[in-house]
């Protein structure tokens, strides 16, 4: 494990340095995970994108006053989730702005004409809905929430998640991104990773970066990551996210990360993490993503057959027989994986309800006869 004064100083890494960072970390990918790169096949399912906060760099969100301000209906729900099932999704990610209600009227009635007053109680009832229905599982990604709120969401998601984004404080000054958002203070994402711990949830989290952080402000986030799961055990996977910028937001003309900054971040979360965190990075959020496999990651995170990535909707999925190719050019297969990773599956594991450890081994099952689990 490298030590958190020499992670500090590869901020510039950049030639030589940078790939030989690279390849330490790559060996350390090799060495825990093997020649084999995963990816889980979903379907999106915005449920709401209205939000009480108004994070500079996003899209997704929709004023109240907007005529694309939504909830989606239990029977939009359940289509899109019977229309990836059918083409052979697994997963049914379920990410949503942050209690809308507790900021607007508008969205106040429009979940009273759902008959809910708690975005959070709808967001249960319809992943209990497309655990009825359907063979898909849940993966709850709706941000900052508390223990009781995580306790009641657990029987009905197999894995949850919230990116962390940066433990920076500063990024809550006004101008800067995290200005105004009551859910994106460090305090309130460190504290949603700690109470998943305690409750044995299997957890995706993740930095997104380029929004005005320091290498050290992500230095000390992976370190903060780290920390928790050393105490917990529940991190599956950390996603390396880069900021993408987009017209008509307050971060627009903001520079992205280039495909060193990824490079590099990459590979220093892979050498400050313990071996069995998943790195994961989106393949549809640069270009030559082929090259994150020599920095060190071993998961491309949600590909979808169907829906468009909500967050990120200008940047299309790559065909899934096309990244097998970029692996497989590189040495690495491609195999699909469930929303909750394999060492967190088994019979009396304490991180599903006994309703989900059935549902979870037939699909294990249906993955292990359609395609020996292997792509490519
Ligand atoms: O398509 C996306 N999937 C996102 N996912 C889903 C991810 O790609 C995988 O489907 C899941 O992590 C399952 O392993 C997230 C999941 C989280 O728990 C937290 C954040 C994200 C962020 C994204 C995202 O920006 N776009
Ligand atoms: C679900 C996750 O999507 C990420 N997210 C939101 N907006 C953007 C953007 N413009 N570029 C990249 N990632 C983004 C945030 O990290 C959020 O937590
Ligand atoms: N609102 C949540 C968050 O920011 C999840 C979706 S973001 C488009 O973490
Ligand atoms: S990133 Fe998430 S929390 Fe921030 S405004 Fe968008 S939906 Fe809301």
């Amino acid at each position: 494990m490298i030590s958190d004064s020499e992670a500090i100083s590869y901020e510039f890494a950049t030639g030589p340095d940078l790939y030989s960072l690279c390849q330490e970390a790559a060996t350390a990918r090799d060495n825990a995970w093997g020649k084999q790169l995963t990816y889980s096949k979903k379907v999106f399912i915005p449920l709401t994108n209205m939000c009480r906060d108004t994070c500079g760099y996003c899209t997704f969100v929709q004023s109240p006053d907007s005529p694309h301000a939504n909830y989606m209906t239990p029977e939009q729900v359940l289509k899109t989730a019977h229309e990836g099932a059918a083409l052979d999704c697994k997963e049914a990610l379920f990410s949503l702005g942050e209690r809308p209600e507790e900021r607007h009227q508008k969205a106040r009635d429009k979940l009273a004409n759902l008959g809910y007053v708690s975005t959070l109680d709808y967001l249960h009832d319809q992943c209990e809905s497309v655990l009825t229905h359907t063979s898909l599982l849940p993966h709850i990604n709706a941000g900052a929430l508390s223990f009781d709120e995580l306790k009641r969401l657990k029987p009905v998601a197999a894995s949850m998640g919230m990116m962390l984004e940066n433990v920076s404080n500063d990024l809550l000054k006004k101008g800067q991104a995290h200005h105004a958002c009551p859910d994106k203070t460090p305090k309130r994402r460190l504290d949603t990773i700690e109470q998943a711990g305690r409750l044995d949830i299997a957890f995706t989290t993740g930095i997104l970066i380029g929004i005005g952080e320091s290498w050290t402000d992500r230095v000390k986030s992976l370190i903060a990551i780290r920390d928790r799961h050393l105490a917990y055990g529940h991190i599956q996977e950390v996603i390396i996210q880069n900021f993408r910028a987009k017209a008509g937001t307050a971060m627009a003309d903001y520079q992205e990360p280039n495909l060193d900054d990824m490079k590099r971040t990459i590979a220093i979360a892979r050498l400050i993490l313990p071996d069995d965190i998943s790195i994961q990075a989106p393949p549809n959020l640069e270009v030559e993503y082929g090259s994150y496999i020599n920095a060190g990651i071993n998961d491309w995170g949600g590909i979808s057959p169907l829906t468009k990535d909500f967050i990120n909707p200008e940047r299309a999925w790559p065909q899934i027989s096309s990244v097998a190719q970029a692996c497989k050019g590189l040495g690495y297969s491609l195999a699909e994986r469930l929303t909750i990773y394999d060492r967190f599956q088994h019979q009396d594991s304490k991180y599903l309800t006994p309703n989900l450890t059935q549902r979870v081994a037939s699909l294990v099952n249906r993955a292990a006869q359609v395609s020996g689990g292997v792509i490519a």
